[in-house]
């Protein structure tokens, strides 16, 4: 028998795109809800526990409602794209690329909480250096980045392409999250094995889909010895034996005048760079990814194949 899929929240940008990506899937047998009824809770709680793997692309507090309908049925498994799970202990964090035995953990998990869009690159380029024992414990770590408009979802579409929506948003590229309290900072310092919560500076282009995550770090307050050589081969080592993960090589970065964040639109993959000048001071990391790629989508199709392949 097939197994069944159900999204919860289909209709909705993240959703859309799972299902674009499962078209053709004749491995699959896809459970649907109209697009009238996606709010219809006796509907949802009908295909969620009709499900084999129920994937919900909804806001936070519609996540932990479908996940208490499913609550005393033990054979739906969950791969949540919100960030109401991402940090909690009985659920495997959804990055497979994030320590070898992730793919295992996701496999078996019945719980799978998908990663955000910005930690995805943030944790990308901070824990294979935690790892490494090249970024210390307590080092204060920024983040900065910039998002395509489609991972503020169907209302921040519709702000910036509805030329009368009352809530317009006309700027071309504006910060957000000013306040420093962004949701995602609790899963990047989880899963960055940060000792202390990183600055998060995210912010959003006038462009549907790409993100740019941005790490630089002082070299000399790193372990002894550290260079861009050393910072890019834990890279290259902690990536190895994969094919979503690209690490950028050096010379190749070196010959690089700017980075475009639409590069990996409607891709699923992730590239990684070390930029600096050797010999120098600094060192910035840049994860290059599609928001709604290994971002969102792209990373739920991912979590969903290593799950049926249990
Ligand atoms: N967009 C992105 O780049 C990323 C999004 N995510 C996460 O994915 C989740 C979905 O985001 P996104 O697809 O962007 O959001 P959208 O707003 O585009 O879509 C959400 C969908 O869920 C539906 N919905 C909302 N509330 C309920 C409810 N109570 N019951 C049933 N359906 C409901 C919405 O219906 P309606 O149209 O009626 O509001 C809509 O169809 C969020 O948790 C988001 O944080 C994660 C990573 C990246
Ligand atoms: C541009 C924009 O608004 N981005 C969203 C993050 C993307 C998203 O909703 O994803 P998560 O589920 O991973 O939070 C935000 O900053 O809230």
């Amino acid at each position: 028998m097939k197994p069944k899929i159900f999204i919860d929240g289909e209709h909705g940008t993240t959703g859309l795109q799972i299902r674009a990506r499962m078209a053709g899937r004749s491995d699959l047998e896809l459970l649907s809800i109209p697009e009238a009824e996606r709010r219809n809770a006796a509907m949802r709680e009908d295909l969620l526990n009709g499900a084999d793997i129920a994937i919900l692309c909804l806001p936070d507090d519609a996540s932990r409602e479908a996940v208490a309908m499913v609550a005393g049925n033990n054979r739906v498994r969950i791969i949540d794209t919100s960030t109401a799970h991402r940090v909690a202990p009985d659920w495997a964090y959804g990055f497979a690329e994030m320590d070898k035995a992730q793919p295992t953990k996701i496999r078996d998990a019945r719980h799978v909480s998908n990663p955000g869009c910005y930690p995805t690159g943030a944790i990308g380029v901070i824990r294979p250096l935690r790892q490494a024992g090249i970024l210390p414990d307590g080092y204060p770590v920024t983040v900065n980045a910039v998002s395509g408009y489609t991972g503020g979802g169907k209302q921040m579409i519709a702000q910036i392409e509805d030329e009368n929506h009352p809530d317009r948003i006309s700027a071309p590229h504006f910060l957000y999250g000013l306040p420093l309290k962004h949701k995602h900072v609790p899963e990047m310092k989880m899963h960055g094995m940060l000792e202390r919560a990183p600055i998060f500076s995210p912010s959003v282009g006038k462009f549907p889909q790409g993100m740019i995550v941005q790490v630089p770090l002082y070299l000399d307050d790193l372990a002894a010895g550290a260079t861009l050589e050393s910072i890019h081969g834990a890279l290259v080592q902690h990536y190895a034996g994969q094919s979503i993960v690209e690490v950028v090589p050096l010379a190749e970065s070196a010959k690089l005048g700017r980075i475009d964040a639409a590069e990996l639109a409607g891709k699923d993959t992730m590239k990684l760079f070390v930029f600096g000048t050797p010999g120098g001071a600094h060192v910035n990391l840049v994860a290059l990814l599609d928001n709604l790629g290994k971002g969102a989508s792209g990373a739920a199709v991912q979590n969903m194949d290593l799950m049926l392949s249990a």
